[in-house]
């Protein structure tokens, strides 16, 4: 079993009497990448800056790396990279220069220093803008050179606060490619802090639902859909025609009933909404051709984690 690279127990901060975080629970596994999904306003810059140690909890405790962040900051600064949505560079200075700079700040001997940035500046894709100004940089450029400063130390966790605002739909992709592939290659463990679930959607392993300071559910997207539909993660639709000669005196919508997984049936007009905890769309078709109806159109919605996030954060509030 993979070892928690980020833990949080209880974890809660209080600005005056607004709790922002409460009581959050969460643990994060070497070489995932992870999303936190919430509205504005949800907790998870805060989440963030505690982690770092750029804040102190109100209690609970928060370790990454095994390193309680609270008491020894500078040790896990070490080893997080943290890229907030929006990075300052030196705007006179070129790519290769600002990154250079990062580099000695960072301790890399002066011999190595050249070839380090160039390496990071080719894996970031900005190889042919290396020696651009960085105050002529498109926000997508910025924020690749972000991850490139990210990973000049070579962290083992990359924290990302909303780092895709503001970017062209390309840009997203690209970036969000970069980041799936970082992580896959270089075993490097991903927060993906966000408001968009597409986004998320897109990259994350996992996923942890935030909404009003607390984290409401988490998981992969199909065990999401399961724990917070759980009892109708499917709805099969079913067009039928006629009505045949119904076994054993039973109408349709009894003969569906009894199939393994339905949990519930119900008509309107020619069609039939099946809603099951599994995909019965197979065992549907079956028993309304062999019950002599005419199957018209089947059609199956999985709920997916647009539907969870309209569910849930329509507004920005938690709808039960
Ligand atoms: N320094 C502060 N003092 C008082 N309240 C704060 C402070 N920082 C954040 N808050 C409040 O705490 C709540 C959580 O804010 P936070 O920035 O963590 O949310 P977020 O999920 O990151 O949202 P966003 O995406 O808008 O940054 C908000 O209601 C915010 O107004």
């Amino acid at each position: 079993m993979a070892e928690n690279i980020i833990e949080l127990v209880d974890l809660t901060k209080k600005y005056g009497s607004f709790t922002a975080v409460n009581r959050l629970n969460l643990s994060v596994k070497k070489g995932e990448v992870f999303g936190l999904l919430g509205p504005n306003g949800a907790g998870k810059s805060t989440t963030i800056l505690m982690m770092l140690g750029l804040t102190e909890p109100f209690s609970g405790s928060v370790k990454v790396c095994g390193i309680n962040s609270t008491e020894n900051p500078i040790e896990v600064k070490r080893r997080v990279g943290y890229l907030p949505e929006d990075v300052g560079f030196y705007p006179d200075l070129t790519g290769m220069e600002n990154l250079k700079y990062i580099a000695r700040l960072n301790g890399i001997p002066e011999k190595d220093v050249e070839a380090r940035a160039r390496e990071l500046l080719a894996r970031v894709g900005l190889a042919e803008q290396a020696e651009k100004k960085t105050g002529k940089y498109s926000r997508g450029m910025r924020q690749r050179l972000g991850l490139a400063e990210v990973l000049i130390k070579t962290p083992e966790v990359i924290i990302l606060d909303e780092p895709t605002s503001g970017i062209d739909p390309t840009g997203i992709r690209e970036f969000l490619e970069l980041i799936v592939q970082l992580s896959k290659e270089e075993g490097i463990t991903v927060l993906f802090s966000s408001h968009n679930l597409h986004q998320v959607q897109q990259v994350c392993d996992r996923v942890g639902l935030f909404v009003s300071g607390k984290l409401i559910a988490e998981g992969n997207i199909e065990s999401l859909s399961q724990k917070l539909f759980s009892t109708e993660s499917f709805v099969v639709e079913a067009g039928v025609n006629s009505s045949g000669k119904e076994n054993n005196g039973n109408g349709l919508e009894e003969i569906l009933k009894d199939i393994d997984g339905v949990t519930s049936v119900s008509q309107k007009d020619h069609t039939f909404y099946v809603g099951c905890s599994r995909d019965a769309t197979a065992d549907i078709a079956r028993e309304i051709v062999s019950s002599g109806s005419e199957l018209a159109f089947l059609r199956k919605k999985e709920y997916g984690l647009d539907d969870i996030y309209n569910r849930y954060f329509e507004g920005g509030e938690v709808h039960e």
